[in-house]
This record gives structure tokens, C-alpha cells and sequence, in this order.
């Protein structure tokens, strides 16, 4: 097995040009410079040196790729191998020219060792940058070192302290690389190379050079510290980055490396970087769908999409028509009436625009989008996307209609947050084709997408799902059908809580304040008012538990079998829907108002509705918000594993950093869970539950239990748990 693979690992060595030494990463899939990657780069690089014949030294990656870094499973373990940093000195110190010929991708590491190259040339269409803060790292192989040297101070503290990637022809504005082409880097680096040879190289190695610093560099970093607190919500990486970037201002460039050595060491052992290491992994592992039928991403096909049609063109309709056309799918969008259509369709037109303003799409979009009132014209389309608001019996009337409108293998989708996939597939003549696709709002910029599939539903259709998810630059993450599905049947308890705890006491900005401390973009009561109170109003009356619907038999805070907060349908009685209205859980300047603002009718109100229901209000302490707001959640996650709706802790994880802004650095719910530790999970739900019988959701979990009694083994392994619970046999 070591041997197979180090047969594959190798820094490959041929000569070219006669006098030119090419020596290739290889290391499939993206050529990370991986322990044996080292080994064998550290012999090259030298048998390279050594050889009188060789003048000059091109480096490159096999597969077009040239290097997507460190290999970050090797974070986990004990290090070992030649280090990279003396990989890239011994590059840098060659007296012989190295030229990096980037094609595909230098990243972390990657970025790195092109750095310490005395040239570098890259293809137009390849991607650098540093990626590390990402993972909870800096870059730690002389990156933050060299980069200041060589660009500006504020272009290396963007690229670093956000991670983000950009194309080569922007490294060249900014001066990361020397040339651009769009022919072969490769031929173009060798033919660079041979018409250097001899000449001087001091002044191209980054470490002798000292960091060009504006005026006022103090301020400018100072300013530089304010913004990454503001912004980098409780996640300490961008800090490090930040302060080995100033470490290049401020030191030599052999004190600078000490210390990067010694942030990346605390930055590695940290739990933010473990959490962003998994969800790395767990992003990646989404793709890798299986239904409990035992099908799989890997032996099932997509059908091809060519032409798609969205009906409903409401926010979410709007969203979809723009998300589909953004990846290449000419749409029909379709509306019941005119008035709709033609407002649907100007909104879209101008989202078009804006998109085709900012590079993300051709000219030709025009083009692609159709609107019409005719359904007959839905006979053309390989897809259809139902985008309708959320009302049982309007979907199902919807789906008769396509089912004998649509071409006999279309696949018919339906944008639902908690409907039951399998209620609105039955009355089509193909529910095997039907499948839920949950896009959360807007749209067209949210990156998750939840495809849930019926018990009727054919692998066929969810691959499709997943292909287009792919297409449209979404994470898809397939579920079971059930109420809710994973997001919203978990984010439910997560509300739940928080009215509870207004109601025992606390209040909407306290509740807000220590779910931003933990690193959320926003508070449960600001996202509310954002979204608009009336969402959830509105799915509460679909499920029976106000309005007119409203199954008999509760009281007015029991329902449904347990606690159940009135609090938010009294606000919608009232018209108080959120910022829309001007006032909901806060108050704004005006209705459509964005700056929340004490609002003193809900204190008033909330000490009122308290003392005519009898409730002892209580102080409500920080830790009890997170644990009562994070705890139910994290337990319904366990039910959902129990139950096989998400397939894995990784699913729901990616389902909550990317559809509910999760902070990516705590991981997602359920790694949150295996940090805190599963016991402390365990016992602050018994806790609560003890003190508040009537919630039956803080019960814990039968899996939770189980997991705990088995001495909380790592989440890696929680699925041989699940499969054993779940054993018939
Ligand atoms: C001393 C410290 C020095 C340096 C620090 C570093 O270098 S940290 C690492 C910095 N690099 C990155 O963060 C790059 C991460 N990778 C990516 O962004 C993408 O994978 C990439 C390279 C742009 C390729 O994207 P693509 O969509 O083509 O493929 P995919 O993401 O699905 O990846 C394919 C498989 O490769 C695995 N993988 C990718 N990068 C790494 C890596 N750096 N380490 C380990 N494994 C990596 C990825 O998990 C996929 O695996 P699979 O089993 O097929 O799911």
C-alpha cells in the first residue's frame, strides 16, 4: 500500500531544453505537499542543484494542477518529514534561477513554495491565495513572511486575514506573479527560465527584501486589528494572521518566521481549527450522497438539464429564475396572472443586470429567460422548480397540473421548507420524480440547498437535484422527508427557546447579544424581524397550531402536546411583522427601516402578558440562553440522525454553517456538541428538562444517551452507533 503510493507521490525530475530541470508535483488529486511529497522534492530539488548540466530549475504540478497545499489530514497527526519551510529556503537560496510555472492552482503551501521560486509565471485562468485562515491556520511555510515583502502591506493583510482566492490575473496587478499567458505556463516557464540563466537573483529572493510599509503603518494596523475584531466573530485566526503580518513590519525576516512558527503552533492545537479542518472534509463529503435504498452519488446517473421552468415568481421564484440562469439553464418562468408576471418579471430582469454588472454572467442572459402564463409551454423543460408559497393544498394543485402538462420524464421539484414531499408527489402519475429542493432566500446568493427525497422518490431524481446544485455553485446536502427536514425542524426548537426564554424573563436584545458572542451574524430576534415575523406566523397556521386551522384541544400555552409560546402570533394579530412594518421584536425608524432600536411597547407588553399568565419571571444568565437556545437544537439533531433523515453529523453540520450562518469556526451543531462534550450535553438537557417538564423537546435523545454511555466516542465514528440503534436484527 506505502509503495502504491509512493509510486504516485512524487516530485518527478526530467530536463528540458537540455539545460533546464523540470521537476513535476505529483500527488493526485490536487498535488498537496504531503510528507512523502517532501521526502521526495527534498532529494529533487537537491539531485537538481547538484547537476552541473542544469542551469536553471522550472517547478510544476502534474495534471495541470500545481499545488493545493499542505495536506491538511496531516495536521492531525504527528509531524514528520522534511519541513516545508527549509524545502522552500533550500528554493530560495538556489544559486540557480527557479522558475514556478502555476497552472490550476497554488494555494496555502502551494502559494508558498512558488513564493521562495525567484519567478513566477501562471496561467490565465489559475487561482492563488492562502486559503489557511480558513482552516483556523496562517499561512506558517514563510507565507506571512514573504507576501508583505513582495506586494503591498494592505493587498498581503486582505489576502491573508480573509483567505480569499483570485485569479492570476490579478496576482499579476498586484505583483504575486511575473506573467500571465494563456498559452502552456509550462512551455513558457522553461523558455522563461533559459533566458535568465546568469543573470542575478538577489534581488528576487523575498527574505532579503524588507516589507514596504505606508506612512503611518502604526495606525494603519491598529485600524487594520478594529476592522478583524468587528468582523471576524470570535474567530481567532484572522487575529494571528494579523500579527505575523506586522511581524514583517517590525522584524527581520528570520524573527518574522519565528514567529508565524509560534502563532501557527497555537493556532493548530486551537478547536477552532479542528472545526474548520472538519468542515472542510464535511463540505466535500456532502457530495458524496446515499439514500437509505442503498443509493449512491456513485452508481447513479444525473439526467442532463437543458432547459428548466420555475412557477411562482414570488422572492423565492425570483431567486431560483436567477440562480439557474447564473449556471447556464434557460428558464421559463411562469405566473397565474399578469400582474404577477410582469412584476416578477422586471424584478428578475434588473437581478440579471446586476449580476451580468458584476462579471457573474454573459450578455446572452437575455436570452435565457422566458416568461410566460402558459403552462402548456412547461411540455418543453427537463426540470421544473414549484416555488409557490407554502400551502399544502395549492402545491398539490400545481402538481396535477404538471404531472399531466410535463414531459413523462421531467423531473418535478418543489420549493418547500417543511411540506411533505411525499403528500404533494402522490398526486402526480410520476412521484419518483418528484423531490424537494429547499433554497433558502435569497436564493440566488445562498450557498445551501437541501434535496430531500420521498420514499417515492428515484435516486435518478435526487442525482439530477445534486448535479444542479453542483451547477449553481451550491452545497447540496441530501435528507429524508419529514417535517422541517433537518434545518428547519432543528432551527424550530432553536425559536422555540428563545420565545420561551422571553417569556421567563429575558429579553429580545439580551437573547441577540449572546447568540452574536458566539459568533452568529445576527441575534434569532433580529433575523426574525428581517425576515419578517408573519414566515413563521404563517407556518404555524399551515400546521394547525393558530389561526383558524388550529387543531382543538390545546390551551393558550399548551399546544400540540407541550409548552407553546404565543408570543410571536400575538405581535402578527397586532401587525407587528418586523422591520417591514417598522416594528416587531425591535423598533425602526420606519417601516422598512434596517437600525433595530430599543422598542419599549414589547417590554411593556412582555411584563404584562407575565403577570396575567402567572409566570415568576427569572434572571436569565448567558449560559442558560446558549444552552437553552443551542442544547434542544443539537438534541434534535440526534433524532434526526437516529431517524436517518441526514445521513451523517457532517450533513447537518454543512446544512447549518451554510443555510443558518453557523459560525464555521464552532464546526456546525453537532461537532459544537462533541467539543463541549457529549456528558455536558446530556446533563444540561436532563437539567432543563427536569426544571420545564412541559418542553418535551429538552428530553434527550435515546442516541445522545447511548453515545454518552459508550464513553462519547469522536463524531468520526457516531455512525456505527446509528446503524447499530437502527438494526432490525
Ligand atoms: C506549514 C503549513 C503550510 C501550509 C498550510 C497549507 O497549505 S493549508 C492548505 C491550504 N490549501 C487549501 O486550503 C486548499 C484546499 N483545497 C481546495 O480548496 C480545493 O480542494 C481545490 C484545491 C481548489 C480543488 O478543488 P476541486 O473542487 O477541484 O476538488 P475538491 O475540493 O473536491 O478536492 C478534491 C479532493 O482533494 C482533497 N483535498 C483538496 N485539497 C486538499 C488539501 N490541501 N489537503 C488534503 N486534501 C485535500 C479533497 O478533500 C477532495 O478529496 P475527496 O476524498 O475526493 O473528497
Amino acid at each position: 500500500m506505502t509503495q502504491t503510493l509512493a509510486a504516485a507521490t512524487m516530485a518527478a525530475y526530467r530536463r528540458a531544453a537540455g539545460c533546464i530541470a523540470v521537476i513535476t508535483l505529483t500527488n493526485p488529486p490536487v498535488n498537496t505537499l504531503s510528507y512523502l511529497l517532501r521526502e521526495s522534492f527534498y532529494e529533487t530539488f537537491r539531485r537538481a542543484n547538484a547537476d552541473a548540466e542544469v542551469k536553471a530549475i522550472v517547478i510544476c504540478g502534474a495534471d495541470g494542477k500545481f499545488c493545493g497545499g499542505a495536506d491538511i489530514k496531516e495536521f492531525a497527526g504527528k509531524f514528520s518529514g522534511p519541513s516545508l519551510v527549509a524545502l522552500i529556503d533550500d528554493v530560495e537560496q538556489s544559486k540557480k534561477p527557479v522558475v514556478a510555472a502555476i497552472e490550476g492552482m497554488a494555494l496555502g503551501g502551494g502559494l508558498e513554495l512558488a513564493l521562495g521560486c525567484h519567478y513566477r509565471i501562471a496561467h490565465t485562468k489559475a487561482q492563488v491565495g492562502f486559503p489557511e485562515v480558513t482552516l483556523g491556520l496562517l499561512p506558517a511555510a514563510g507565507g506571512s513572511q514573504r507576501l508583505p515583502r513582495l506586494i503591498t502591506l494592505t493587498s498581503a493583510l486582505e489576502l491573508i486575514t480573509t483567505g480569499r482566492r483570485i485569479s492570476a490575473p490579478e496576482a499579476l496587478k498586484l505583483g504575486i506573479v511575473d506573467k500571465v499567458t494563456d498559452k502552456n505556463a509550462l512551455d513558457m516557464a522553461i523558455d522563461f527560465a533559459r533566458d535568465i540563466i546568469g543573470k542575478p537573483l538577489e534581488s528576487r529572493r523575498l527574505s532579503l527584501r524588507t516589507t514596504p510599509c505606508p506612512p503611518d503603518v502604526e495606525s494603519f494596523l491598529d485600524e487594520a486589528l478594529a476592522s478583524i475584531r468587528k468582523h471576524s466573530r470570535g474567530a481567532i485566526a484572522p487575529l494571528a494572521c494579523l500579527q505575523a503580518v506586522r511581524a514583517s513590519v517590525y522584524s527581520t525576516f528570520d524573527e518574522g518566521l519565528k514567529k508565524e512558527q509560534e502563532l501557527f503552533k497555537m493556532l493548530l492545537t486551537s478547536g477552532q481549527a479542528r472545526a474548520l479542518q472538519y468542515s472542510f472534509f464535511a463540505q466535500r463529503a456532502t457530495k458524496k450522497w446515499s439514500m437509505p435504498s442503498g443509493a449512491t452519488w456513485k452508481n447513479t446517473s444525473a439526467r442532463p438539464l437543458r432547459k428548466a421552468a420555475v412557477i411562482g415568481l414570488g422572492t423565492m421564484g425570483r431567486g431560483i429564475t436567477v440562480a439557474l440562469i447564473k449556471a447556464g439553464i434557460p428558464v421559463i418562468a411562469v405566473e397565474m396572472g399578469l400582474k404577477q408576471l410582469e412584476a416578477g418579471k422586471t424584478v428578475i430582469m434588473s437581478m440579471l443586470e446586476k449580476e451580468f454588472k458584476k462579471k457573474q454572467l454573459t450578455k446572452a442572459y437575455r436570452e435565457m429567460a422566458a416568461f410566460t402564463l402558459d403552462l402548456a409551454k412547461l411540455q418543453e423543460v427537463d426540470l421544473v422548480v414549484e416555488a409557490v408559497f407554502e400551502n399544502m393544498s395549492l402545491k398539490k394543485q400545481i402538481f396535477q397540473q404538471l404531472s399531466s402538462l410535463c414531459s413523462a420524464d421531467a423531473i418535478l421539484c418543489t420549493n418547500t421548507s417543511t411540506l411533505d414531499i411525499d403528500e404533494i408527489a402522490s398526486v402526480t402519475t410520476t412521484p419518483h420524480l418528484v423531490v424537494g429542493m429547499h433554497f433558502f432566500a435569497p436564493a440566488h446568493v445562498m450557498k445551501l440547498l437541501e434535496v430531500i427525497y420521498g420514499p417515492r422518490t428515484s435516486p435518478t431524481a435526487v442525482a439530477t437535484a445534486m448535479q444542479l446544485a453542483q451547477q449553481m455553485e451550491k452545497v447540496g446536502v441530501v435528507v429524508g422527508n419529514c417535517n422541517g427536514f433537518v434545518g428547519n425542524r432543528m432551527f424550530k426548537l432553536y425559536a422555540e427557546q428563545a420565545y420561551f426564554l422571553l417569556e421567563e424573563g429575558a429579553i429580545p436584545e439580551q437573547v441577540d447579544q449572546v447568540l452574536e458572542d458566539f459568533g452568529f451574524p445576527m441575534g434569532i430576534f433580529k433575523v426574525s424581524d428581517l425576515s419578517g415575523l408573519d414566515i413563521e406566523w404563517k407556518i404555524r397556521q399551515e400546521q394547525g397550531l393558530t389561526g383558524p386551522k388550529q387543531i382543538p384541544g390545546g390551551s393558550f400555552r399548551h399546544r400540540a402536546g407541550g409548552r407553546y409560546s404565543p408570543l410571536l402570533d400575538i405581535l402578527c394579530e397586532r401587525g407587528y411583522l418586523g422591520q417591514k412594518t417598522g416594528q416587531g421584536w425591535y423598533l425602526y425608524e420606519k417601516p422598512g427601516g434596517r437600525v433595530p432600536t430599543f422598542n419599549l411597547w414589547l417590554h411593556k407588553f412582555l411584563e404584562e402578558y407575565r403577570e396575567l399568565h402567572g409566570i415568576q419571571k427569572h434572571y436569565v444568565g448567558q449560559d442558560e440562553i446558549l444552552e437553552r437556545c443551542l442544547y434542544p437544537l443539537i438534541n434534535m439533531g440526534f433524532h434526526i440522525l437516529e431517524e436517518r433523515i441526514a445521513a451523517s453529523p457532517e450533513d447537518i453540520d454543512i446544512i447549518y454553517v451554510f443555510g443558518y450562518s453557523w459560525p464555521r469556526h464552532w464546526g456546525g451543531p453537532m461537532f459544537y456538541a462533541s467539543m463541549v462534550g457529549l456528558p455536558r450535553v446530556l446533563d444540561k438537557l436532563n437539567y432543563y428538562h427536569e426544571i420545564h417538564p412541559d418542553i418535551p423537546t429538552l428530553e434527550p435523545s435515546s442516541l445522545l444517551k447511548k453515545l454518552v454511555a459508550n464513553g462519547s466516542p469522536p463524531i468520526g465514528t457516531w455512525g456505527a452507533f446509528i446503524k447499530e440503534h437502527n438494526s432490525k436484527l
